[in-house]
């Protein structure tokens, strides 16, 4: 992860940031954010919160419904030359095999390098042969990293870079991350996997009602209340004890947040209660994504 880069010239502003469609309610409204050079931020809210919106509007492919963004200083249609946007399952083309979208793509984007094969290699993506149409949903997220990756622009937006990764996939993208990082790329990336929260600088947690919270991770663990870990089948009388009265089944048990006006010592003696413990990485991101802080 990078060093912050200095607040005065950032890669991207939005101000006031709202986007509807017809008639329907706002997706986000009044949304302000910056995101500064060099800096690597996690974009986390439920499904439908509008984050594949919002990165699309930043990248110049949706208008807002009214607010403003900067792009390096231009309007992100006028910006495009300086970013590169992954939509899920929206760049590589079915009928071509991996190594021909590669070809294809590299011929398009003005910015592209040779990288891609690299990229490629590195999260272990074989069948560069086979068409695109049978390949796994995993083995096409490798091909779109790959493509994405290899175009060397100082803005990334990624939607979901993640998501149908294997574990060890996952730890080389993020080496990836750093890598950009340290060549003070900018990456805004959303993600519903919390084992991505140790790869960025910054959290922003997003939902219909705009932004929920915003900060490094280790601030936003911090500030993320003691779990109650309870005995299968416990959990029922203990909820009043809980925040939003509420309980998450995990790997790691059934798991709820102390209430703000509780005190973990008597929580922690409670009949049917296993252990109360600082939060992991899925805790955290249980909190900010399903309940209101
Ligand atoms: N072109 C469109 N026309 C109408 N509604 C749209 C359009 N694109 C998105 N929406 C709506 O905007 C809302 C936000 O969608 P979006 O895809 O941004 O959510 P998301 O946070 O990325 O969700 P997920 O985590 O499931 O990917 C949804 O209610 C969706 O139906």
């Amino acid at each position: 992860m990078s060093e912050l880069s200095s607040d005065a010239d950032p890669a991207v502003e939005a101000h006031g940031l709202t986007k509807s469609f017809g008639d329907h309610p706002p997706v986000f409204a009044g949304v302000d954010l910056t995101f500064q050079r060099g800096e690597t931020t996690l974009l986390m809210g439920p499904n439908g919160s509008g984050k594949t919106v919002l990165l699309s509007c930043l990248a110049g492919g949706l208008r807002p419904s009214a607010g403003s963004i900067s792009v390096f200083g231009e309007q992100p249609r006028d910006a495009r030359s300086q970013l590169v946007f992954m939509l899920q399952d929206g760049l590589a083309v079915d009928d071509l095999s991996g190594r021909e979208n590669a070809a294809f793509y590299t011929a398009l984007h003005p910015d592209a390098t040779d990288r891609w094969q690299e990229v490629a290699d590195s999260l272990e993506l074989d069948a560069l042969d086979r068409r695109v149409a049978d390949y796994s949903g995993g083995m096409r997220r490798k091909l779109e990293l790959a493509l994405t990756l290899s175009v060397d622009v100082p803005l990334y937006l990624l939607d979901e870079p993640t998501a149908a990764l294997d574990p060890t996939t996952v730890e080389r993208f993020h080496a990836m991350l750093d890598d950009l990082a340290d060549a003070g790329r900018t990456v805004v990336a959303t993600s519903h996997s919390p084992r991505d929260l140790r790869a960025a600088d910054r959290l922003v947690f997003f939902d219909s009602d705009g932004i929920v919270a915003d900060g490094e991770p280790s601030a936003l663990r911090e500030a993320t209340p003691s779990v109650v870990v309870v005995e299968d089948g416990a959990g029922d009388g203990l909820r009043p004890l809980l925040r939003d009265d509420r309980l998450f089944d995990t790997d790691a048990g059934r798991r709820g947040f102390l209430a703000a006006d509780v005190d973990p010592e008597t929580v922690a003696d409670q009949q049917g209660v296993r252990a109360v413990e600082a939060p992991t990485a899925p805790d955290v991101f249980n909190y900010y994504v399903h309940i209101q802080p």
